[in-house]
């Protein structure tokens, strides 16, 4: 068996002309979405990051600003900053890239950002709403593992899902989602007792323990879907959490490294920035980009 190939980059593409359509009808409307971007330091991952997410926020026809702050910024200037663009209404969506350098407190900083516009949805109320099923703003990655896992499988209802790694960014939201689509969902992380047979029992794996090659082939059920979120640098190559030489002849579907998940990120910013510029006009919420 060959794995059919998850091409998260070409998925990402048309939400991103989806998108695009959306801004150009709001545009009729007399409204342009903002997104305004906060890097802090010179993390060279990083700097890529916010230069993609700005290019492509110009790309679907939205306003894009960037704030670049030096690493050694105090938090109360980090802090001031985000007060601003909270007041401003050309400013629909607000994050600030991570990681944050080691002086900042990351979570005050998050927590700063007005819940409307937190469109990485890493505010503790977005936590606290999507965990309790109410309208929240949904973190990038998981929604675009969501978006690409619905498009491979259909409904998700009484699927097993695995999800390794139990980050506030990536497991516990995934896990949620999975939960609200009526997934039945296990958690796994770096203590967890003979996961190789929790894979072998899961229909869907979403790895995001941050370790190359950490899920084997052989410890996939056939037929599986696997979705792998690790972006692990090897010298120039980028190497995922999912052994894929072995996965793919096992798996009924996985996603690549580069070209699955990565790019699925920055096209949900997006659809969450329309989203937070819908909901800040009393518009419902576009179609297809809200779990
Ligand atoms: N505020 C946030 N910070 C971080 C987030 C986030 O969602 N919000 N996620 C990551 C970094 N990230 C976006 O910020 C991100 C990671 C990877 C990709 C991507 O497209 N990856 C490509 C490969 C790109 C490369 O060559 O490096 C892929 O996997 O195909 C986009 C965005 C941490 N910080």
């Amino acid at each position: 068996m060959t794995a059919r190939l998850i091409d998260g980059k070409a998925f990402a593409a048309d939400l991103r002309v989806r998108i695009a359509r959306e801004v150009a009808a709001l545009e009729k409307r007399g409204i342009t979405p903002g997104l305004a971007a906060v890097l802090v330091g010179d993390n060279p991952a990083s700097q890529v990051y916010v230069r993609s997410k700005g290019r492509m926020t110009q790309e679907v026809g939205m306003n894009s600003f960037e704030h670049r702050l030096s690493a050694d910024t105090p938090q109360a200037d980090l802090l001031a900053l985000i007060g601003r663009l909270n007041a401003d209404s050309a400013v629909n969506g607000i994050l600030v890239q991570l990681p944050l350098p080691r002086q900042m407190d990351e979570s005050a900083v998050i927590n700063a950002i007005d819940p409307a516009k937190d469109v990485d949805g890493f505010h503790i109320q977005n936590v606290g709403r999507l965990a309790t099923g109410q309208k929240a703003m949904v973190p990038c990655t998981p929604l675009g593992c969501l978006m690409l896992l619905r498009d491979q499988m259909g409904d998700l209802s009484g699927k097993s899902a695995l999800v390794i790694g139990r980050s506030n960014i990536v497991g516990k939201p995934m896990a949620q989602l999975l939960l609200r689509d009526s997934a039945t969902v296990t958690i796994a992380h770096s203590r967890t007792a003979n996961l190789p047979d929790l894979c072998r029992q899961a229909d869907i794996i979403v790895a995001a323990v941050g370790q190359p090659c950490f899920v084997q082939g052989d410890w996939i059920k056939p037929g599986a879907t696997v979705i792998d979120v690790g972006i692990n640098r090897a010298g120039d190559r980028l190497i995922g959490d999912v052994d894929f030489d072995t996965a793919r002849h096992v798996a009924g579907a996985i996603t690549p490294v580069p070209g699955g998940v990565g790019p699925m990120t920055i096209a949900c910013l997006l659809a969450n920035t329309l989203t937070a510029t819908a909901r800040a006009n009393g518009l419902p919420d576009p179609e297809g980009l809200t779990p």
